[in-house]
């Protein structure tokens, strides 16, 4: 693997040739100044970066504990910190030369990233999504179409995120001439958990230099949700040699890790297992049939997770926690009416993880939650949940 016994490149002989073409291509582009103008040209005059380093002052104080800052990924160009990767490996796909792009997505907001470049650079975007999320993520479907993209409902399995990659991994075996993967997450077969990372990176070194600015010395803690872990790897990344900060990855709970209706693979100390092309921790039976997972948020909803924090995890960068559904609901409602900021499902995993740490904390210590995206696409789950829809 690339990552400790994590990671590899566990797929079909005929992706071979186009994964060691695109990591030959990355690798050369990755230390090439002209290309990393041109990514760090887009993120700030399309993407609108560097995202603000937040106080949420009164959401601190009513806590009573540690000092708060919030990692605004939700100002993003299209509401979330995907728009990052697209953006970097839209330039990927733009230097091999291939009219067409294909994502896989769950939340929604990684097919409208998807969607949003391929609007921009004038490429073919197809956009593979299980079906029961098509239902829960309307509001990002309608904003894909009206994008230009085609949405492919997919059937098979859960109908959710994990059965989308693996059509989407179908689609790229047979149209890997003409086609380039987007993978939305820190997942998938090498090179793609290194340049998802790589990526997202520039959020975790926007919030070191913001904290020396803003706080006077790096944070007592980090926190972030995991669904693959790529928003959580662009935070954590740049801070991984500061030994005096913490670092927390908060999952998916559902009903409750112990119900066994989660999508916790490492929180639940998952067995080992390989999906989507790399080996991982993966929530699977003795037989390695991957299991069901639940949760409240589509965008979080992975029975693997990325194989740099399988790693992280095995040699205790990072500790990994879950936050279920119940809380999860109270956290976005409560930074709602605390600060006016209206968080994605997935975000609100992590709050729900500041709500539990701060009051533990002094109030001369800080922590950085990275807000990975925007509530809006969730408000019609929350107002059913509320019955005022
Ligand atoms: C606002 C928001 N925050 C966190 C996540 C979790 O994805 P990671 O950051 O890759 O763990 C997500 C994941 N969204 C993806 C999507 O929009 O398609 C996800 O469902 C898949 C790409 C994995 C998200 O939308």
């Amino acid at each position: 693997g690339h990552f400790g016994p994590y990671g590899g490149r566990f797929v079909s002989e005929t992706l071979s040739f186009a994964l060691d073409e695109l990591e030959k291509t990355y690798l050369s582009l990755r230390d090439d100044p002209e290309f990393q103008a041109e990514f760090d040209y887009d993120l700030a005059h399309y993407v609108g970066r560097p995202s603000p380093l937040y106080h949420a002052k009164r959401w601190s104080e009513s806590l009573g504990g540690a000092q708060i800052w919030l990692k605004r990924e939700d100002l993003n160009h299209t509401g979330a910190h995907k728009v990052n990767n697209t953006i970097g490996q839209a330039l990927l796909a733009k230097k091999t030369g291939k009219p067409r792009i294909i994502a896989e997505t769950g939340a929604g907001q990684h097919g409208v990233a998807s969607a949003t470049v391929a609007a921009r650079l004038g490429l073919e975007c197809d956009v593979y999504m299980g079906a029961a999320d098509v239902e829960r993520q309307k509001l990002n479907v309608y904003r894909m179409h009206l994008l230009g993209a085609r949405v492919i409902p997919v059937e098979s399995g859960t109908r959710t995120l994990k059965d989308a990659m693996n059509e989407a991994l179908r689609d790229w075996v047979t149209n890997v001439d003409n086609t380039f993967y987007i993978i939305g997450t820190v997942a998938g077969p090498h090179p793609y958990p290194l340049l998802v990372r790589d990526f997202n990176a520039v959020v975790g070194r926007e919030a070191r230099r913001q904290s020396l600015e803003q706080i006077g010395r790096l944070p007592d803690a980090l926190i972030a949700c995991v669904g693959g872990g790529s928003n959580a790897l662009g935070l954590f990344y740049p801070f991984v040699e500061d030994d005096g900060v913490a670092m927390y990855g908060v999952e998916a709970g559902g009903d409750g890790v112990e119900t066994g209706r989660h999508a916790a693979p490492l929180a639940s100390n998952a067995p080992r297992g390989v999906l989507h092309g790399n080996r991982t921790y993966l929530m699977s039976d003795e037989a390695g049939q991957v299991s069901d997972t639940h949760s409240i948020s589509a965008g979080l909803d992975y029975p693997g997770v990325g194989p740099e924090h399988a790693l992280w995890k095995d040699v205790g960068r990072v500790e990994y926690v879950a936050a279920n559904d119940k809380e999860v609901l109270e956290a976005f409602r409560e930074l709602t009416h605390m600060e006016g900021i209206m968080p994605a499902l997935e975000t609100a995993h992590a709050l729900a993880h500041a709500k539990v740490l701060a009051p533990t904390m002094r109030t001369d210590q800080h922590i950085v939650v990275n807000l990975s995206g925007r509530g809006d696409k969730d408000i019609m789950t929350v107002a059913k949940l509320d019955g005022i829809e």
